[in-house]
C-alpha cells in the first residue's frame, strides 16, 4: 500500500464509502480509513437493523389483522434472540460485501483510527498517510446526558446489542430514534413509556403528522409523558429506576433508552493540528461545496450537523467526487427539499415545508389540501389505522412546496412525489395524473 493518495476519506460509513467509490471511478487513487466494521452507523447500528426490527413489528400487526381476512392465527412465539441472530448475520454479509466492493473499486482500506497530524497528513495507528484531498466522514454517536446514573441506560447502539426482549422499557427523547424504537418495541409486545422534554413528538414535523402519530402511539398503548425532565437513574436488582421532576412519571424498567440526539465523533481526530474549525457542538461547518475552512479538507455526512440521513451523506460524497475528479466544478448537493421517512407505526413520509413554515414564509399565498381516511386494508380488520395527508401549495399556480403523509405505505409512497416536487410540480400536475386504484396514494392526486 502506498502512503500518498489523491483522496483519503476518514470513515467508511455512508459518506466515506460513497466519496471514495465515485472518486475511484473517476480515476483517482483513493483510500478509506475505518476503525470499525464497514458500512458505519447505517449498516451496523442504524437504518438496516432498525428496518429489520420495524418489519418484525409490522409482521406482528399483520398477524393481528389476519383474523379480519379469514385466517385463524395466534400471535405468539416471537423469537427475539433468533431474529437478532439472523439480523446480525445479514449485516455481516453486508460488511463482507463492502470489502469486495472496495477491492473491486480499487480503493485501499486502511483499518485503524485516523487523526490529523498536519493539514492533509493523517496518522493511522502509527502509520503516516497523506493526500491531496481529505474527506472527514466520521459520523456521530448517541448522546448520553450528564445525569446521575445515566450509564445505567442504553442508547440505540445498546438496543441493537440486546439479545433478549426487554419487557418494560422507557425511551427518553421525542425525535426519529425515540419514535422508531418505542413504536417497534410496543408492537413486538414490550410495555413502553416515552419521556418527552417538550409537548410533542417530532417537534419539527407538520402538526397534522405529529398529532396523528401521538394519537396512534397512545392508541397502541405507549405511555407518553410530555413536558417531563428525567433527573436521574438508579440501580435496583435486575431493574433501573427512572426519576423525574414529577413523581407521577417515575418508574421501574428493564431498559432505559436514551434517544436524545447524536454527537459528532470529532474528539481525538486532531482537528486542531489541521486547523479545521468546529462549531460549539463539535460539528464541522462546511460551505455549499462541502469545503471546510482548510483548503483540501472537506466534511460530509452527519459530522456536518445537517440532515443526518444516509442518502444525504451518500449524495454529498458522490457530488464532491464528481466536482473534484469528474470535471463538474459546480456540482454540489442542495440541502433544500430533502425527503425523509420515519419508520413509526404507521410510518410517516414528508418533504418540503410544513404548513407552519409555509405560512411564515408565504403568508396568504399558501393553500392547503388535507384528507384523512381509513385505507381499504383496514375495512376488513378490527384494528383501524388512519391515514392523513397534507399538500401545501403556494401562489396562483399552486406550486407544491410541502407533502406530508402518515399512514400505512407512506414510507413507500413518498419517493415519487418527492421527484415531482423537485421538478416544480403544481397542483394541476397532480390533478392531471391518472390515479392508481384502489390505493391510498391516489388520494394525493384527487385532493379537493
Ligand atoms: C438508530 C438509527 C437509525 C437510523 N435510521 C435511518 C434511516 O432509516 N434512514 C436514514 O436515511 N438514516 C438513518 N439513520 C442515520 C444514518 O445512519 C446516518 O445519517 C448515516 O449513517 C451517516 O453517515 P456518515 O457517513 O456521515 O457516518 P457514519 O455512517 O456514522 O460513518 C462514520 C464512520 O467513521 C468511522 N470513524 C469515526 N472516527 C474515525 C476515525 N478517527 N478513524 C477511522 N474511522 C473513524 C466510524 O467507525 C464509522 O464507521 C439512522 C441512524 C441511527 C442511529
Ligand atoms: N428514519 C430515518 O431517516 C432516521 C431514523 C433514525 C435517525 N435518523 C437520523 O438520525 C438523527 C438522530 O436521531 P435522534 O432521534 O437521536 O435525534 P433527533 O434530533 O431526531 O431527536 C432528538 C430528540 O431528543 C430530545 N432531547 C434532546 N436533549 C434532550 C434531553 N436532555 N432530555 C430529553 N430529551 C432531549 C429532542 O427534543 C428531540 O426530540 C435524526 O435527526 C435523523 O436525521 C433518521
Amino acid at each position: 500500500m502506498q502512503d500518498h493518495y489523491d483522496l483519503i476519506a476518514i470513515g467508511a460509513g455512508s459518506g466515506g464509502l460513497s466519496v471514495v467509490e465515485r472518486a475511484a471511478r473517476h480515476g483517482a487513487r483513493c483510500a478509506v480509513v475505518e476503525k470499525g466494521p464497514l458500512g458505519g452507523t447505517c449498516v451496523n447500528v442504524g437504518c438496516v437493523p432498525k428496518k429489520v426490527m420495524w418489519y418484525a413489528a409490522e409482521t406482528a400487526h399483520r398477524l393481528e389483522d389476519a383474523a379480519g381476512y379469514g385466517f385463524k392465527l395466534a400471535r405468539e412465539g416471537f423469537d427475539w434472540t433468533g431474529l437478532v441472530t439472523k439480523r446480525e448475520a445479514y449485516i455481516t454479509d453486508i460488511n463482507t460485501w463492502y470489502h469486495t466492493y472496495l477491492k473491486d473499486s480499487g480503493v485501499d482500506l486502511i483499518q485503524g483510527t485516523a487523526r490529523f497530524v498536519a493539514e492533509r497528513t493523517l496518522d493511522v495507528d502509527g502509520r503516516q498517510v497523506t493526500a491531496d484531498h481529505v474527506v472527514i466522514a466520521v459520523g456521530g454517536r448517541p448522546t448520553v446526558p450528564d445525569l446521575p446514573g445515566a450509564a445505567l441506560g442504553i442508547t440505540s447502539d445498546g438496543f441493537f446489542a440486546l439479545q433478549t426482549q426487554p419487557r418494560r422499557v422507557a425511551v427518553v427523547g421525542a425525535g426519529y430514534i425515540a419514535v422508531e424504537l418505542a413504536g417497534l418495541l410496543q408492537a413486538l409486545g414490550s410495555e413502553v413509556s416515552m419521556y418527552l422534554r417538550g409537548e410533542t413528538l417530532l417537534r419539527a414535523f407538520d402538526a397534522m403528522v405529529r398529532d396523528t402519530l401521538m394519537e396512534q402511539m397512545l392508541a397502541a398503548g405507549v405511555n407518553l409523558f410530555p413536558r417531563t425532565q428525567v433527573s436521574r437513574l438508579s440501580a435496583h436488582p435486575d431493574r433501573v429506576a427512572l426519576h423525574c421532576d414529577q413523581e407521577a412519571c417515575e418508574g421501574m424498567f428493564d431498559q432505559v433508552i436514551w434517544a436524545i440526539g447524536r454527537t459528532p465523533v470529532t474528539a481525538g481526530l486532531g482537528l486542531a493540528m489541521a486547523g479545521v474549525a468546529q462549531d460549539e457542538q463539535g460539528f464541522i461547518p462546511t460551505d455549499a461545496f462541502q469545503n471546510t475552512n482548510v483548503a483540501g479538507v472537506y466534511a460530509i455526512g452527519d459530522v456536518t450537523g445537517r440532515a443526518a440521513l444516509t442518502p444525504v451523506a451518500i449524495a454529498a460524497g458522490r457530488r464532491l467526487a464528481d466536482r473534484l475528479f469528474g470535471g463538474q466544478p459546480e456540482r454540489h448537493l442542495s440541502y433544500d427539499t430533502i425527503p425523509s421517512v420515519v419508520f413509526s407505526h404507521p410510518p410517516i413520509g414528508t418533504v418540503g415545508l410544513t404548513e407552519e413554515e409555509a405560512r411564515a414564509t408565504h403568508g396568504s399565498a399558501v393553500k392547503v389540501y388535507t384528507t384523512r381516511f381509513t385505507s381499504m386494508y383496514h375495512a376488513m380488520t378490527d384494528h383501524k389505522v388512519p391515514t392523513a395527508m397534507k399538500l401545501i401549495t403556494v401562489g396562483a399556480r399552486e406550486k407544491v412546496v410541502g407533502i406530508h403523509i402518515i399512514g400505512p405505505g407512506a414510507d413507500e409512497m413518498l419517493q415519487g412525489f418527492a421527484v415531482a416536487m423537485r421538478m416544480g410540480a403544481i397542483k394541476q400536475d397532480l390533478d392531471d395524473t391518472v390515479a392508481l386504484h384502489p390505493t391510498s396514494a391516489e388520494e394525493l392526486v384527487t385532493l379537493r
